[in-house]
């Protein structure tokens, strides 16, 4: 028998190549949403599952009962219910490593950008509005030598830490994890207390999973602890952050500025306080966006679906789930 894969998203026509010479495809290029009924009755007889950030809910599995496999194109999974996933017997796969470099390009990205305040001024250029010689009003903060606060020293937090540390003379701060020996020697990082990161460091840069216990990680009470001068970065997810109480800590100087890639609600609102504050740099979700990684990303995603539905161990699998082959 042949398997059935539904495809969405992201992916070229030799990725559908490939797949299709291993199993019957569906694909949507441009799926609005789940309730999509033709995408609901290709799912009905699907095997498999490959796509980016689709919410998937019980109701959607109910009407999927021959489902093996689900390979996103993404190393979150905040959008699946893990648990219940393991619960049916279906295997969850993504794909951490490929992405890991171009997105702490971006952390470091949006780094730079907020203490230079480049996106302010090289719009101040571009609007005609270099009218006088650049005076103090125009300075930013130095990035050299300052103090990195790594919430969450995983894949890309490590990486950000690399490039602050061995490319920009940062001491590196993190918490959390149990103390990382080879990195210490590696980058002169430091394991503290979570107070003392918020105490000390220059820039917060948030680097977690979102997961029950990271949503509102860096609430009001610990943007109040952190320094006046502080910027804060989220390349992770945006509800890991109470954005309410990142306004209001931007908004009468409790932390200085914000590098932000990441949003409680994607596309970020027209309407939202962010986008007028000049003291923060908003990235429409960038971090993995250059064309080497989101290919590199759908590959990996291809080759995790084809390992999945025949049977093999693929190569980034996610929950304890056996392929069923
Ligand atoms: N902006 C973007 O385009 C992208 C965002 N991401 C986000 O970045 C996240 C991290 O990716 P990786 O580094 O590959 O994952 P990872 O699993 O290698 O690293 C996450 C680290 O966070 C730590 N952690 C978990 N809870 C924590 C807590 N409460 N406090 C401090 N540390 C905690 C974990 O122990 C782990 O070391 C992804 O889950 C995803 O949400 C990933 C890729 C691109
Ligand atoms: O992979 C992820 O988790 C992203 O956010 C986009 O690459």
């Amino acid at each position: 028998m042949t398997k059935r894969i539904v495809a969405f998203q992201r992916l070229k026509p030799h990725h559908l190549e490939q797949l299709r010479t291993h199993f019957h495809v569906d694909y949507f290029d441009t799926l609005e949403g789940p309730d999509d009924p033709a995408f609901r009755e290709a799912l009905s007889e699907a095997h498999g599952l490959l796509g980016a950030s689709l919410p998937i809910t019980s109701e959607l599995l109910d009407g999927a009962p021959h489902l093996e496999a689900i390979s996103s194109i993404s190393v979150g999974v905040d959008n699946y219910p893990v648990d219940e996933l393991t619960r049916r017997n279906i295997l969850l796969c993504h794909t951490p490593d490929v992405l890991t470099e171009t997105t702490a390009d971006t952390g470091f990205l949006l780094i730079m950008a907020s203490a230079r305040r480049a996106v302010e001024l090289a719009n101040m250029v571009k609007q005609g509005q270099w009218t006088s010689s650049i005076g103090e009003s125009h300075f930013g903060t130095d990035v050299h030598g300052k103090t990195l606060g790594m919430v969450g020293f995983g894949r890309i937090g490590q990486a950000i830490a690399r490039r602050g540390a061995l490319g920009f003379g940062m001491q590196v701060l993190y918490t959390h994890a149990s103390p990382k020996p080879a990195l210490e020697e590696e980058l002169g990082a430091t394991h503290c207390e979570f107070d003392t990161l918020l105490e000390q460091a220059d820039f917060v840069c948030v680097n977690v999973p979102l997961t029950a216990e990271t949503t509102g990680l860096i609430d009001a009470d610990v943007l109040k602890r952190m320094k006046s001068s502080a910027i804060l970065i989220n390349i992770a997810r945006g509800k890991v952050v109470d954005e309410e109480a990142l306004i209001e800590a931007l908004s009468n100087g409790e932390i200085h500025a914000a590098g932000l890639d990441v949003f409680a609600q994607e596309p970020l609102p027209g309407d939202s306080p962010l986008t007028r504050m000049d003291n923060v740099v908003t990235l429409p979700h960038i971090g993995s966006a250059t064309h080497e990684t989101r290919e590199a990303m759908a590959q990996r995603a291809v080759d995790n679906v084809i390992a999945a539905l025949e049977g093999q161990q693929p190569p980034s699998p996610y929950n304890d789930v056996t392929p069923r082959g």
